[in-house]
């Protein structure tokens, strides 16, 4: 178990546990909801840091799967974490690989945590109470060190347990169809029938975990169903605007 990240992919400084004047977007909601996406184009345009962090939950999965692991035995997973060197870039640019892609150790994940080996494993991985525990910890350690203007977090719990006092809180949904058509025009070579049925199945056993489906107090619904994809960011963006402006006003009277 190490350090969740490095100076070069975080863009972090080793101090900074002060949270003061940093805006955390916290973003949750179910698979293909365009979490990743949306918070990834919202954080560019908004000048911010962008955490994805089902990244961490698939990057263990991996861990689990190369290790050879049984993913239910939940002993050996939480022994994997011991070993487990994790590291994400937080620029949503899309720059330089080494400040937006997902490590472990010398191995550059990126692309293989997308893989449907290990998709089928993550629910798994991710109710294990020690592995949650782990995380959440490695995921605020990123978000104290975060040394843009802000940060939009998105998951599953982010607005309930990561960072429940984050300043804007938002579930982004979708309808279930709307989110197997858009996993499905990415996942080329699978029927929609079979995307349609992972997803819905990996869904059920998350909201087992925690609750994604429904906004919890404070937090402001997003539902993509019937917006494009730059809509969504519009909105997104807009709920961010109204919240930083309104607490803005609330701290300063006398300026509005
Ligand atoms: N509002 C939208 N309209 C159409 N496509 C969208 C919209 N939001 C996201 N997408 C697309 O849907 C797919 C799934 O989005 P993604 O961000 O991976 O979802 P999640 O992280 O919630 O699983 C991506 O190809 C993304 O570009
Ligand atoms: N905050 C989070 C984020 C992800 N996860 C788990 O990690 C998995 C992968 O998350 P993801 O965000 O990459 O999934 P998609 O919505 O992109 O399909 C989820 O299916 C959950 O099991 C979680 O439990 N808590």
């Amino acid at each position: 178990m190490t350090d969740a990240t490095s100076d070069a992919t975080t863009g972090a400084t080793a101090h900074a546990d002060d949270l003061s004047g940093t805006i955390v977007v916290a973003v949750d909601g179910p698979a293909g909801s365009g979490k990743s996406s949306v918070s990834k184009a919202s954080a560019r345009k908004l000048g911010f840091a962008y955490l994805d962090t089902g990244a961490a939950y698939r990057a263990l999965s991996w861990f689990v799967v190369q290790r050879r692991l049984d993913p239910t035995d939940s002993a050996a997973v939480i022994d994997a974490i011991a070993d487990f060197d994790y590291r994400i870039g937080t620029d949503p640019s899309g720059g330089d690989p080494a400040d937006t892609g997902v490590f472990v150790g010398d191995h550059d994940v990126t692309e293989a945590i997308r893989e449907p080996d290990v998709t089928a494993v993550v629910s798994a991985i991710a109710r294990v109470p020690e592995v949650r525990t782990y995380l959440t910890g490695l995921f605020r350690t990123i978000i104290r060190r975060t040394e843009r203007p802000g940060i939009v977090v998105e998951g599953r719990d982010i607005t309930t347990v990561v960072a429940p006092d984050a300043q804007v809180r938002i579930l982004l949904t979708a309808s279930e169809e709307a989110r197997i058509a858009r996993r499905s025009a990415e996942l080329v070579g699978q029927s929609a029938a079979h995307v349609g049925e992972q997803l819905h199945r990996r869904d059920r056993a998350d909201s087992r975990v925690v609750d994604f489906m429904n906004a919890a107090d404070g937090v402001t619904t997003v539902d993509s169903t019937d917006l494009d994809f730059d809509q969504t960011v519009d909105a997104v963006i807009e709920v961010v605007h109204s919240v930083t402006e309104r607490d803005s006003a609330q701290r300063n009277p006398e300026s509005t």
